[in-house]
């Protein structure tokens, strides 16, 4: 089967500790060139985020949060019309966000965290990015274990997607996510990678997000620092092509860009 090119998400984290790239870009004004720069390298999603979700991460208020991202979001909105998702488990940050201008929540949560998540979602109006995690990101990566990782993922994300309809979201503004590096080993990761035509064919669309993630380490030990993971970040989102997932999230935009027209060229001569 062939599929489209899926959209590329570019990251703007707008922390002091996020895994791969805390501090970069905590400087307002770096983060807005920032989000200029990944516009120009061919991102059509900006996901903004003010609170990192690595194990271990600091805990960031909700009112510290939204200065870190509205501001943002509110800047891009003024000279953009890129589609700005936020990337926050609360539900007040997701409201602020929207209203700065963005358009999509993605939510590590899948509207857990907060009891009225699902309904605020619903009254938001906006796409939701529901992504399966198992525990709180500060524990998840203490000996998760499953029975089946690929059936117990799929069934709470279609459960995740039932709460969300109920509460009044949309069907069509729903996306699953497998969530890879969260609360998984690296056996766990690959199986979900394997699968993610199973989760493709359940009808929403699928983000894939495994930029710069630990497990690539755990692959090529050369890989120890985030920053040394290009490689295999390109490799497992063209995967994602491949099984037809809706958007990639990645931090190196113009390398994924590339390697998506190289890939789309292969396939279209294919035809
Ligand atoms: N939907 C979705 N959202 C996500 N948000 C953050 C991270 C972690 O990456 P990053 O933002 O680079 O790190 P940090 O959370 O430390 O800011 N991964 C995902 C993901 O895989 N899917």
């Amino acid at each position: 089967m062939i599929h489209a090119v899926p959209r590329v998400m570019g990251v703007v984290n707008v922390t002091p500790d996020s895994f791969s790239d805390g501090g970069r870009f905590f400087d307002p004004a770096a983060a807005l060139s920032h989000a200029r720069r990944l516009i120009d390298d061919g991102a059509t999603i900006l996901d903004i985020g003010g609170e990192s979700t690595r194990p271990g991460a600091d805990p960031v208020s909700e009112a510290e949060e939204i200065a870190r991202v509205a501001p943002l979001i509110r800047a891009i909105r003024a000279e953009s019309d890129v589609a700005i998702s936020i990337d926050t488990m609360k539900p007040g940050v997701a409201r602020a966000a929207v209203a700065a201008g963005a358009d999509i929540w993605n939510d590590v949560a899948a509207l857990r965290f907060a009891p009225d998540a699902p309904e605020v979602a619903a009254e938001l109006g906006c796409e939701v990015i529901l992504m399966h995690m198992r525990g709180e990101p500060g524990t998840m990566q203490d000996e998760p274990r499953y029975d089946d990782v690929v059936a117990e993922v799929e069934a709470f994300l279609l459960a995740r997607a039932l709460t969300a309809m109920a509460a009044g979201v949309e069907r069509e503004k729903i996306w699953l996510d497998p969530g890879i590096g969260f609360g998984k080993t690296l056996e766990h990761n690959l199986a979900l990678l394997a699968a993610l035509p199973r989760l493709v064919a359940l009808g929403y669309p699928v983000l894939l997000g495994a930029s710069r993630k630990r497990f690539i380490a755990a692959i090529d030990p050369r890989a120890q620092d985030a920053r040394d993971r290009l490689g295999g970040s390109l490799a497992v989102h063209l995967h994602g092509a491949d099984c037809g997932v809706e958007a990639v999230r990645v931090h190196d935009v113009r390398e994924m860009t590339q390697a998506l027209a190289v890939w789309k060229a292969i396939v279209a001569s294919g035809r």
